[in-house]
């Protein structure tokens, strides 16, 4: 039998690593002295003395190549959850977590962590301060979160000491900072065409935004305390600043920052979403036709008008988890990084 060579404790895999969160991680494991290989369906950069490897996630033969002599793989790769393509969901979260997770047995990796997400258990109403003993979400409120769950129940139930293959997920929320294509690129992006005008409820809602810093520290953590006598095995843990703030302040404070006038009329949140739900089930009866992606989704109007803010308690214990970076420094962070989409710019 071909014996493998033992793998570094320090040589690790980003999956999904020309992402937001990806890049971030893979750039903090190299300063820590890590050796990364990158993999992912699309090279988005270049960095010196790390192999970037393309391929698709689903392929067992290209991530072998990738994860050889690797000892520790984080997997953040998933289709961006704006996305309506429920094949394509079932195919890279589950199928290929599952495939994921052979090639890792086969390429002798010890660790595996997942970067899930807090939404597995919102199903689009009120979770204030929610441990991870929430139950999964019974009606996930999209296909995103549906292949979540499934994705993280995969991962945590693949831990094995007798294999000596450790699993945990961490399961961050509203993820922000420079390079994200989501939250401010999008949120400017409704500004810029007057759509931002009105807050979704009363406004009193709280929700996590956590900085990205944060959470590529809460990976690094859990990759460095999963042992096979820690409590981290097979457990989720929600990593976020710790500070839960107004959804609608939080937009405000971004939209100001950039030059723009922060939302100020109220709106009833039932009417929204159900406007919200409306209009997408037209899309949904004419995309044989034409394909209409709403701004205002119901998950976005569920987020925008719901309190959804989780304690952090479990990985502060287990793992000595502390945010890095406070909220407001992050904000101002976030502001400067994206000059080019300052109002007038
Ligand atoms: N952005 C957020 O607020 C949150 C994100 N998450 C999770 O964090 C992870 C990273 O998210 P982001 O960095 O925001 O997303 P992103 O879209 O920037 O990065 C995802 C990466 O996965 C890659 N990818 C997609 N399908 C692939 C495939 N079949 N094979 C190989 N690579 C593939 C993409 O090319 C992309 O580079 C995801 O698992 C997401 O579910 C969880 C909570 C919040
Ligand atoms: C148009 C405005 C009302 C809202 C603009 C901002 C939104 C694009 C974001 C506000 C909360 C964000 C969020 C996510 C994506 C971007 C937002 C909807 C996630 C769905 C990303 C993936 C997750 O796992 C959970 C996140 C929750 C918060």
């Amino acid at each position: 039998m071909a014996t493998r060579t033992r793998p570094s404790s320090k040589r690790c895999a980003v999956l999904g690593g020309s992402g937001f969160l990806g890049r971030h991680l893979v750039e903090r494991l190299v300063d820590r002295g890590y050796t990364v290989n990158v993999f992912d369906i699309r090279q988005a950069y270049e960095l010196p003395g790390v192999p970037f490897h393309q391929g698709d996630l689903c392929d067992r033969q290209a991530l072998l190549v990738a994860l050889k002599e690797v000892s520790i793989v984080f997997h953040c790769a998933s289709p961006a959850p704006a996305n309506d393509d429920r094949a394509l969901f079932q195919r890279v979260n589950i199928d290929g977590t599952r495939t994921v997770i052979q090639a890792c047995h086969e390429a002798g990796v010890q660790k595996l962590i997942l970067t899930s997400s807090a939404s597995v258990v919102f199903e689009g109403t009120d979770i204030k301060n929610g441990r991870e003993d929430l139950p999964y979400a019974k009606k996930p409120i999209d296909y995103y979160t549906e292949t979540k769950i499934q994705q993280e129940k995969l991962v945590l139930e693949a831990c094995s000491k007798e294999k000596g293959f450790l699993t945990v997920a961490i399961r961050p929320h509203g993820i922000f900072g420079p390079r994200d294509p989501q939250l401010v690129p999008i949120l400017i992006d409704t500004a810029r065409r007057g759509k931002m005008k009105f807050i979704i409820g009363d406004g009193s809602n709280l929700v996590d935004f956590t900085y990205v810093e944060n959470v590529v520290h809460g990976h690094i953590l859990a990759a460095e305390q999963l042992k096979a006598d820690s409590p981290l095995c097979g457990q989720a843990y929600h990593i976020t600043n710790d500070e839960p703030v107004r959804f609608w302040d939080f937009m405000s404070q971004i939209l100001e920052g950039l030059g723009y006038s922060a939302p100020r009329y109220h709106l009833p949140y039932t009417l929204v979403y159900g406007i919200a739900l409306l209009l997408w089930l037209i899309a949904l009866v004419l995309r044989p036709l034409i394909r209409i992606n709403p701004t205002f989704s119901p998950m976005r109007v569920a987020l925008a008008g719901t309190h959804h803010y989780y304690s952090c308690a479990r990985a502060k214990k287990d793992m000595g988890y502390q945010p890095l970076v406070p909220l407001r420094e992050a904000i101002v962070r976030t502001v400067e990084s994206y000059p080019h989409l300052r109002k007038g710019a």
